[in-house]
């Protein structure tokens, strides 16, 4: 963290430095389709170094906003500014290749970025993807291609890392892993965003949060582990 502030980048003691380079940020974005305002003009800032929550009901633009920062999808208005580099991203339906084991679809992963082995084997035996490393992706439980699906946002070692609902389908011991391992990562200047369902889970390793109802910021600050977060949302959005 030290380092951080020296080299200029926001300090979470709250000098207020930051470095502009290295976050996203959306400006007035609005994403419309036919007859649904999906985004009514949001702005915000996901700073570097951040576990930052997306949290919100259905249907309250979590998805479409994820969709837009990776560039799958375009603003109807506003605009959105990501630093160089690698995002790596899972998503709401797990994606992976379904004929390919699960060490088999690792490997195609790392091969597109300049990842090591070491790492490969930490995310792995990390999410506890150990024990079905030799099966095939279709045939796994749907919590392992969940699993799987967060283990292969992580093999390319991004800056950035989007997760859309990463912990549907997992039981209480995975999501706790789950947690762990993201919010590890997020040591240093690495960044992950998570839109989710379970914000009890990921609250107390939270340093951002964010509520989104009917495409809408309702609110947007930084938390630490003595904040309430059950009780901000429902008192936002219930
Ligand atoms: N391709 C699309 N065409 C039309 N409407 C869409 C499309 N994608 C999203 N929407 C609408 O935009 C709104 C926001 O949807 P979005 O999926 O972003 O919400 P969400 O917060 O991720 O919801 P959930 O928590 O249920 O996953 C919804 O009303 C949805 O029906």
């Amino acid at each position: 963290m030290a380092d951080r502030a020296a080299s200029g980048e926001r300090d979470r003691a709250g000098d207020g430095t930051r470095d502009p380079d290295r976050e996203i940020r959306l400006d007035g974005v609005v994403r419309r389709y036919d007859g649904v305002t999906a985004l009514a003009g949001v702005d915000l800032r996901i700073d570097s170094g951040d576990l930052h929550a997306l949290v919100g009901p259905n249907g309250s633009g979590k998805s479409t906003l994820l969709a837009l920062v990776l560039g799958l999808d375009r603003p109807t208005a506003g605009t959105i500014t990501r630093p160089d580099g690698r995002i790596g991203c899972g998503f709401q339906t797990p994606s992976v290749y379904p004929d390919l084991t699960v060490d088999e679809n690792l490997h195609v992963f790392a091969a597109m970025g300049d990842t090591d082995d070491d790492w490969l084997a930490e995310v792995r035996s990390g999410l506890e993807l150990d024990e079905v490393r030799s099966r095939v992706a279709a045939d796994l439980s749907g919590g392992y291609q969940r699993l799987l699906d967060v283990a292969l946002a992580f093999v390319r070692r991004p800056g950035f890392v989007l997760l859309d609902e990463p912990l549907d389908e997992l039981d209480d011991a995975a999501r706790e892993r789950v947690v762990g391992f993201v919010a590890d990562y997020c040591e240093g200047d690495r960044t992950v965003v998570v839109s989710t369902h379970h914000l009890d889970a990921f609250g107390p390793s939270l340093d951002r949060l964010t509520v989104l109802a009917d495409g809408v910021v309702r609110y947007d600050e930084r938390v630490d582990g003595s904040d309430d977060y059950r009780a901000i949302y429902r008192d936002l959005v219930e």
